[in-house]
């Protein structure tokens, strides 16, 4: 029996303090993030349920409790017990074990698995699933699979209880407790009590906050060494999460000087500077003087940063001899059959194309990139060539597959990532065995991912990267499309101008005029609208927005022949605040997929994940190959084996509870996240309560994502200011510098 305070703050001063018994009926919330619970107690001799309301580390239905608090009265709710303490004891009646066996407690048994366990050793079952359950055996349709999965998910519920309890007495959250768990496995305690700093660096979502925290729980010194790595460590962690390669000596310490400054302890910049030359001279951070600034950089930014450049130095090393003459016959033959007239940057982007290794193709939409990649892959085809077109982002890949009409991949899949190393297999030793290369959307290729695809790409291949450098950087560390064509060492076809046939789309002259800085034309809305990009005021207030942006997906976008469940996503410029994708989510939610009797759904730190629902990926997940970004449809959830099924695309993909927190609602997600992906129809919130993020490339980025119709919803001013907004973004980067560009300060801020 293991006893737990829990965190309610009951006023027992006023109300004293009583005791009560009872076997949990069911649960009515429980956040996983606080373990703040509601649940109904049936306790012996009372008919009525009892409410009782506390935080709870691992609360299950079936669970007898002795619980200590106080009876308050709820203005809405009635009388409630509020827990200050409890304390868990096996349960003793029949219908009790099989609640507790039944209640999803044990991955793999099930209410109806239980019944048959409860009905066969009756009340020895617990005894007998604690220190003889090969005897599982017997219990009629359990065979020795399940003996197996129910004898290792048993052992795992109770180390589970045991790391639960330690980590609730340091502060972290019953989902945390789990994954911690998870990652570490019975060392978890040994782990944490030794350097709780190590959660920051392998779990994710555990960062420098929740482990100073728990650290602080555990005694750790606040003035000490160890806490004062982690913490510029983490400085560095969100510079890079900024897009940031390294930050200049004189940021570092300022931010790291605040991160680690509390109540108790007042942190000083010579005190951190003092650690941060440690940190230099054992190679724990790469310093690199450059302008007499001092530059910091985690080792893996460093080093890939340097790679990356002499990987592309030397794949621009190996001359390329070819016939023009040839060539330009070849592409007169081309056109004149095909019908077409390359326009002369057109033209000079395929003869390039034949004659350079490396070539960047850029320019706004509806310029012909697409156009022009087709016919520089006819060419690559007529000179015997074996090609290769990749994509950062499956959704990319999928669209580049539609319009060259070759097969395209990511390039996770086209480098061969392999779970089991958890690296690519194809590299320098074993390079593609393409002899010609198309990387499109270029726009969102991070420094690691660059690096990891250039490093395997063979000196004798030609290299076509393609992208539009007006959108948004990528996601990840650097910018590198931005890079390598300030850097001028790279040959670069620009297009310009628009075609005829993209020139009548409303959306591609709106997102000209943004990128000239110009305020875009949009057409106010109404019931028979011309253009394909629209605006409507969304009122005055942002609360008057969500309303709007409601009644134009239950109400507009149907009457033009979109559906709204399937066609339309909103993109915001941020998760936080009324018009944020967070409180978008619920609205949207509610409104799209409403709670239904057949539709299960689960809780997710308050958050309600439900079947129908759409969902987007936020982390990289190699093991699953999903990725950050792909969006998907909750398909079904298995309250019995704690999983969940994600439908993406034509695949079903299972996630175990514990790993939900990889996933985010998506009926609205961040302009950031929707790069390279395209919709139907999208809707674009922008309001002054965006203001900090609001920029040019932002809403650029957010409106190119409308395939047949795009409407802002918001106010002038903050279209306005976006527009004219053309300077955030800006990130540290060495990489135009390594590569020996022209740039005129080496200090490099892309
Ligand atoms: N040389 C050309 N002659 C005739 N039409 C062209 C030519 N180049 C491009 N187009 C047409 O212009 C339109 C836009 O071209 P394309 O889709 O290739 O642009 P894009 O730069 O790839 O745009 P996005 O970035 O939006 O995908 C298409 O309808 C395409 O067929």
């Amino acid at each position: 029996m293991s006893t737990y305070q829990t965190n309610t703050s009951g006023d027992s001063s006023v109300t004293p303090q009583v005791s009560l018994t009872g076997v949990v009926e069911r649960i009515t919330f429980h956040s996983e993030e606080s373990g703040y619970t509601v649940a109904r107690l049936q306790s012996p001799r009372v008919r009525e349920l009892t409410t009782i309301v506390g935080n709870f580390a691992n609360i299950q239905a079936g669970q007898t409790l002795q619980l200590q608090g106080t009876w308050k009265e709820h203005l809405q709710y009635g009388q409630q017990f509020q827990v200050i303490k409890y304390s868990e004891t096996k349960p003793a009646t029949l219908t009790g074990i099989e609640k507790y066996l039944g209640s999803g407690l044990i991955k793999g048994v099930g209410p109806v698995t239980a019944k048959r366990i409860v009905a066969h050793f009756a009340l020895d079952t617990l005894e007998i699933i604690e220190q003889d359950s090969d005897r599982l055996i017997e219990v009629p349709g359990i065979g020795k699979k399940r003996v197996k999965m129910i004898q290792r998910a048993w052992v795992e519920q109770k180390a589970i209880k045991e790391v639960m309890l330690f980590l609730q007495t340091h502060g972290v959250s019953t989902t945390y407790a789990v994954k911690i768990f998870k990652q570490y496995g019975e060392k978890s305690i040994a782990i944490v009590t030794n350097n709780p700093y190590q959660l920051s660096e392998d779990i994710f979502g555990i960062g420098f906050l929740t482990a100073d925290l728990i650290a602080r729980n555990l005694g750790v010194d606040p003035a000490s060494t160890f806490r004062y790595r982690a913490g510029i460590k983490h400085v560095l962690g969100e510079a890079a999460e900024d897009g940031h390669c390294f930050l200049p000596q004189p940021e570092l310490l300022t931010a790291a000087t605040t991160k680690l400054t509390t109540q108790e302890h007042t942190s000083t910049a010579d005190a951190v500077l003092e650690v941060l030359r440690t940190m230099g001279v054992e190679q724990e951070l790469i310093l690199e003087t450059v302008e007499d600034v001092p530059l910091y950089f985690q080792p893996s930014f460093f080093y890939t940063e340097q790679n990356l450049a002499i990987s592309i130095l030397k794949l621009l090393e190996r001359p390329q001899t070819v016939d023009l003459p040839r060539v330009r016959n070849w592409i007169e033959r081309f056109t004149q059959s095909h019908k077409i007239t390359l326009s002369p940057e057109q033209q000079q982007a395929v003869e390039m194309a034949a004659t350079q290794r490396v070539m960047i193709l850029t320019g706004g939409p509806g310029c012909g990139k697409t156009f022009c990649t087709r016919t520089i892959v006819a060419l690559w085809k007529a000179m015997g060539k074996k090609i290769a077109l990749a994509a950062p982002t499956g959704r990319a890949a999928q669209r580049l597959s539609e319009m060259a009409g070759i097969e395209a991949k990511t390039i996770h899949r086209l480098l061969e990532f392999d779970p089991a190393t958890r690296g690519f297999k194809r590299g320098v030793d074993e390079p593609l065995p393409h002899d010609a290369i198309v990387v499109d959307e270029a726009s969102m290729l991070d420094l690691f991912l660059a690096h990891s695809l250039i490093k395997a790409v063979r000196t004798d291949a030609h290299l076509l990267i393609v992208g539009d450098i007006d959108q948004l950087p990528s996601v990840g560390p650097g910018s590198v499309l931005g890079d390598l064509i300030k850097s001028s060492r790279i040959p670069v076809v620009r297009l310009t101008q628009v075609f005829r046939q993209a020139q009548s789309s409303g959306i591609i002259r709106a997102a000209h005029q943004i990128n000239r800085g110009q305020y875009p034309t949009l057409e106010t809305i109404s019931d028979a609208p011309v253009s394909d990009c629209l605006w409507h005021s969304g009122g005055f207030e942002p609360e008057h927005g969500v309303q709007a942006i409601c009644e134009l997906i239950r109400d507009f976008v149907p009457s033009l022949g979109f559906d709204p469940v399937t066609d339309v996503q909103v993109l915001c410029p941020m998760t936080r605040g009324i018009v944020g994708t967070r409180n978008l989510n619920q609205v949207l939610q509610q409104l799209l997929n409403p709670p239904a009797l057949e539709k299960p759904q689960i809780n997710r730190g308050g958050d309600m994940l439900r079947v129908g629902d759409r969902v987007i990926q936020l982390k990289n997940d190699y093991e699953r190959e999903v990725f950050n970004g792909d969006l998907g449809v909750v398909g079904s959830i298995d309250s019995t084996e704690h999983e969940v099924m994600i439908q993406f695309d034509n695949r079903e993909v299972i996630y175990d509870y514990a790993d939900l927190n990889e996933l985010g609602l998506a009926w609205s997600i961040s302009i950031h996240k929707s790069q390279g992906s395209e919709y139907p129809v999208v809707i674009l919130p922008l309001y002054m309560q965006h203001y900090l993020l609001l920029s040019r490339n932002l809403v650029y980025t957010g409106l190119t994502r409308a395939k047949k119709l795009a409407i802002v919803v918001g106010s002038n001013k903050a279209i306005g200011l976006a527009v004219r907004q053309n300077q955030v973004g800006k990130r540290y980067t060495r990489l135009p510098a390594r590569l020996g560009g022209n740039t005129s300060s080496t200090i490099h801020q892309s």
